[in-house]
């Protein structure tokens, strides 16, 4: 059958490969999880064959009886891989996204006065989450690498890279524009990596991927049997983007995992954030970017599993329903959850998790809500800031995705602090979904964005059912806790 499409999603945490009709419903899926490497405290390391190994047998499993038309990979984004070309292995464990090593080497960029460069030209802020200064420090720690990569030997790629560089056994190194843009190197108005930030950080440009439209051709591999054409790209925030059909400028949709990425949609022309939002491109089609502001909150589920594994009042992230719903409605506490910092709009490496508002009948319950509770207040916080930033041409309707939206007292809560509704599909995957589907538009078996964002529907939709007295009361509060833990 050769009217399928195959997905992978090389995440954070799991490793993920969908086969789906040409109706874009899902068929049969393999699921794999890795290790994960703490090797001091504020590092994150994943082993680069792990991500590989993970991903050629999701695949295989799921190809067992299959012919695709064609593969479209989607992955966690920023995380950093430097590898030897001839021998295939990589020269240092990956460097993730989380990992905050390089947070003096920022901190000493930004005193130079080097961040508005930065900014100006990527759409970033200057930050160890990007890739930029993990590949310096790659190439700090490995002697003869800068060498070896200004001669073409050593090569840098994104995982998205990585992964297709081991597909096509090494015949392509290219990224997409949704990956490139991630690793500040990449200048988004130019659509070409940056000399002069390069320059800065001793990066030879010889070693970065060619950047190419998140749908298109990628090369095939022919690990699986038949060849397999690769022909959709995109980080996985970006995929799911496509997947929920955010095409159209004012459009944004928040997926809700172990963090929270929220993009809105702001169409051709990059918008630059005065508040501390990422511009970033959301897709490129035909040559042509569409930008998206981003806001990156780095705990969302990750709040639930604290209550599951720190504190041990929960067994599974479901409980928190029944027991929110429990709570007592005359308690008001606000847990702020910066286990690592504050993302987005704050952008405070230094701050730590608070709780406020605690009494003497405050309980497991309480903590529930206030967990659940916390995802809509900083959900908030980024819509506010990008309301600041842009006015869209017309109101749309916040669509969600993610383990986490799968909890209707956050869904509810959500809509009420946001005073907006909030749409929710039926199918929560749609990170791979949007991968399949790049990949079906460049082989012509999915319909155009308009078509397929007609077929979109949402599963459930909250509206908001909170006065608006209550609902500036319990926001002013949660701004008072936030103030209170910004570190300075
Ligand atoms: N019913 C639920 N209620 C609250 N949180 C949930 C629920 N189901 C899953 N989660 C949370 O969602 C996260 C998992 O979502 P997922 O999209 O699989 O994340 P990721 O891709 O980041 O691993 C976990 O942090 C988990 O605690
Ligand atoms: O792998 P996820 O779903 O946690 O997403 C990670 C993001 O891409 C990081 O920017």
């Amino acid at each position: 059958m050769t009217d399928t499409l195959v997905a992978l999603d090389q995440g954070t945490t799991s490793t993920r490969a969908i086969l789906y009709d040409a109706n874009l419903t899902p068929m049969a899926s393999a699921q794999e999880e890795f290790a994960q490497h703490y090797p001091h405290s504020g590092w994150v390391e994943h082993d680069a064959m792990d991500l590989w190994k993970t991903s050629r047998r999701c695949l295989a499993e799921v190809l067992k009886d299959a012919r695709p038309a064609a593969l479209g990979l989607t992955n966690q984004r920023e995380t950093t891989v430097v590898w030897d070309a001839e021998t295939g292995k990589p020269l240092a464990p990956a460097i993730v996204w989380q990992d905050r090593r390089t947070s003096e080497v920022c901190a000493k960029l930004r005193e130079e006065g080097f961040e508005d460069e930065i900014t100006s030209r990527t759409g970033l802020l200057l930050d160890p989450y990007f890739s930029a200064t993990k590949l310096a420090w790659i190439l700090d720690q490995t002697e003869g690498a800068r060498a070896a990569a200004k001669s073409g030997r050593v090569k840098f790629g994104t995982v998205d890279t990585w992964l297709i560089w081991n597909l096509t056994k090494g015949r392509v190194h290219a990224t997409d524009a949704t990956n490139a843009c991630r690793t500040m190197l990449y200048n988004i108005h130019e659509g070409r990596w940056d000399r002069t930030i390069c320059d800065r950080l001793d990066i030879p440009m010889e070693m970065l991927p060619e950047v190419r439209d998140s749908s298109g051709d990628f090369g095939e591999t022919t690990l699986f049997g038949a060849p397999l054409p690769i022909r959709g790209v995109a980080g996985d925030q970006q995929a799911a983007t496509v997947g929920q059909a955010c095409f159209t400028p004012g459009m944004m949709k928040s997926t809700y995992g172990t963090g929270c990425f929220a993009l809105l949609n702001t169409g051709t022309e990059p918008i630059a954030s005065q508040h501390r939002l990422l511009t970033t491109v959301a897709y490129q089609l035909n040559g042509t970017p569409t930008y998206a502001l981003e806001g990156s909150i780095f705990v969302a589920g990750a709040v639930v599993q604290w209550l599951r594994d720190g504190l041990g009042v929960i067994e599974n992230a479901a409980d928190t329903l029944a027991m929110a719903q429990q709570a007592d409605p005359e308690q008001q506490l606000y847990l702020v959850p910066a286990f690592t910092g504050l993302g987005a709009p704050w952008w405070d490496a230094d701050a730590r998790g608070a709780i406020y508002g605690l009494t003497r009948n405050t309980g497991p319950n309480e903590f529930a809500r206030a967990a659940l509770e916390s995802v809509g207040y900083q959900t908030r916080d980024l819509i506010e800031a990008m309301h600041a930033d842009w006015t869209a041409p017309q109101d749309t309707t916040l669509r969600v995705d993610g383990g986490l939206s799968a909890n209707p007292f956050a869904m509810q809560f959500l809509a009420d602090i946001l005073g907006a509704p909030v749409d929710r599909p039926a199918n929560l995957e749609t990170t791979a979904l949007g991968a399949a589907y790049l990949a079906g538009l460049a082989t012509g078996l999915c319909p155009e964005p308009e078509a397929f964002a007609a077929n979109w529907r949402a599963e459930a939709t909250f509206s908001p059912e909170m006065d608006a007295a209550t609902r500036d009361a319990k926001y002013s509060g949660w701004t008072d806790a936030i103030r209170r833990t910004l570190s300075a």
